[in-house]
C-alpha cells in the first residue's frame, strides 16, 4: 500500500500519531534503578535507553539495524544566487555518496549504519518559491511517498539526512512561515556565503514568506510551497517511521526544518525524534527550541547529509550497551544507597 497517496492520507497520518509504551518505559526505569551506579549518574544516556524502551516496547531495547536515509533535491530558488556553490553540486555529491567518498559514508560506517541514497528528480528543480509554490501537490506527494519508502523494512532507527544546493534558503523560509519571526532570525550562511549574499538570501527568504502568507495554512501547503523534494521526503520518512514506532535521529537545520510545518499543527510529531546535534547554522538552535528538542551534541558542525545525526548514534550505542550490559546491585553484590 502506498503511504501518502493523497493529501487526506498525509493529514490522517499526522492526526493519528502512535505513542511510546509507558509500561515498557516504567520497566526499563526499574531496571536502571537496579544497575550498579548512583541513580541518574549516566545522565542523558539513561534518558536515551528509556526513549528506546518506549518505542521498541521492551525494557531491554537494542539497536541491531540502523539506517541513514539521505534525500537529495534541487531548488529553483538557487537561481537567485543564495548559495556559495552551483546547483550541479547536488548531483555531483549524490555520485560521491554512491562511490563512498562523502563525509556521511565515513560517519555512517563508523556508527555501524547502512546508507540509503534517494535522489529525487534532480533534473527537475522545484520552482523558485518567490514566484509561486515550490512544488505542485502531486510533486510534494511523490516526495512524501519516497520518504515513506525509505523508512520501510525491519530497522530499529532511522537517521535522516539531506543534500540540495540552496536548501538552507528553503529551510529558513519554511521555519519562518511555520513559527514567525523575521527572515534574518532564520537565515544563515549555509555553505558559507559572504555578507552581500547573506543580505540577498535574507531578502529572498522574506519575499518567499510574504508571497505565501495566507495560503500556507496547512502542514502540507507549507511544505509544498516553501520546501523542496528532499525536505518533503524527510517529512514523509519521519511520519512513516512514527506510524511504525521507529525512532528517528534528526540532523541539522535543513533536516529539522522538514518538521516545522508538521509540528506547527501536531506538536507531538517530535515525540519519536532525537536531535542528534545543533549545527552552527544559527536558525537551528532556534528551531530546536520551537520543536521542543534538546540536541545531543554541539560540535560546530554545519554539513548536513545526516552527518551530525550519524555521530550522535554512537551515543545511542553507548546508552543501550550500558542499559543492557551492566550488572544489578544484587547480581554484583554491591551495597545500595543507605
Ligand atoms: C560539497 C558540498 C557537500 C555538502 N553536503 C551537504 N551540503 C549542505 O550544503 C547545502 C546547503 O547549503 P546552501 O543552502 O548554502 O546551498 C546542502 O546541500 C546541504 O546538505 C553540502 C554542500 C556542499 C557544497
Ligand atoms: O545545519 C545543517 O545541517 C547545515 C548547515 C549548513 C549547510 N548545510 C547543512
Amino acid at each position: 500500500m502506498t503511504m501518502f497517496a493523497s493529501v487526506a492520507d498525509f493529514e490522517a497520518a499526522l492526526s493519528s500519531l502512535p505513542k511510546a509504551d509507558a509500561a515498557s518505559i516504567a520497566e526499563a526505569a526499574a531496571r536502571q534503578a537496579s544497575l550498579t551506579k548512583p541513580a541518574g549518574s549516566l545522565g542523558r544516556l539513561e534518558d536515551l535507553a528509556l526513549f528506546f524502551a518506549g518505542w521498541q516496547r521492551t525494557a531491554r531495547p537494542a539497536l541491531a539495524r540502523g539506517r541513514v536515509a539521505i534525500f537529495a533535491g534541487n531548488h529553483g530558488v538557487a537561481a537567485r544566487g543564495v548559495s556559495a556553490f552551483p546547483p550541479e553540486v547536488t548531483a555531483q555529491m549524490v555520485a560521491n555518496f554512491r562511490r563512498g567518498g562523502a563525509a556521511i559514508n565515513a560517519l555512517a560506517a563508523a556508527a555501524g549504519l547502512e546508507l540509503e541514497i534517494v535522489a529525487l528528480e534532480l533534473e527537475r528543480p522545484t520552482a523558485d518559491f518567490t514566484q509561486g509554490p515550490a512544488m505542485t501537490p502531486e510533486e510534494c506527494l511523490r516526495a512524501l511517498q519516497a520518504g515513506a519508502r525509505a523508512a520501510a523494512g525491519n530497522i530499529d532507527l532511522l537517521v535522516v539526512g539531506e543534500m540540495g544546493i540552496a536548501n538552507s534558503t528553503a529551510a529558513a523560509a519554511l521555519s519562518g512561515a511555520s513559527y514567525g519571526g523575521s527572515a534574518g532570525d532564520w537565515t544563515g550562511r549555509g555553505t558559507g556565503v559572504d555578507d552581500t549574499t547573506l543580505q540577498r538570501k535574507i531578502a529572498v527568504v522574506s519575499e518567499g514568506i510574504a508571497r505565501h502568507a495566507g495560503h500556507a495554512t496547512s502542514a502540507f501547503e507549507l511544505l509544498r510551497r516553501l520546501g523542496g523534494r528532499e525536505i518533503a521526503a524527510i517529512a514523509g520518512a519521519v511520519l512513516a517511521a512514527r506510524q511504525r514506532r521507529i525512532p528517528v535521529m534528526l540532523d541539522g537545520f535543513i533536516a529539522c526544518s522538514a518538521l516545522a510545518p508538521l509540528a506547527r499543527h501536531a506538536p507531538d510529531i517530535t515525540a519519536h525524534c532525537l536531535a542528534g546535534h545543533v549545527s552552527a547554522e544559527p536558525g537551528h538552535r532556534r528551531l530546536l527550541g520551537a520543536l521542543g528538542l534538546s540536541p545531543l551534541l554541539d560540535l560546530g558542525m554545519r554539513l548536513g547529509e545526516g552527518s551530525g545525526a550519524a555521530v550522535a548514534v554512537n551515543l545511542v550505542r553507548s546508552a543501550l550497551a550500558a542499559h543492557e550490559g551492566m550488572a544489578t546491585f544484587e547480581e554484583a553484590m554491591v551495597a545500595t544507597a543507605s
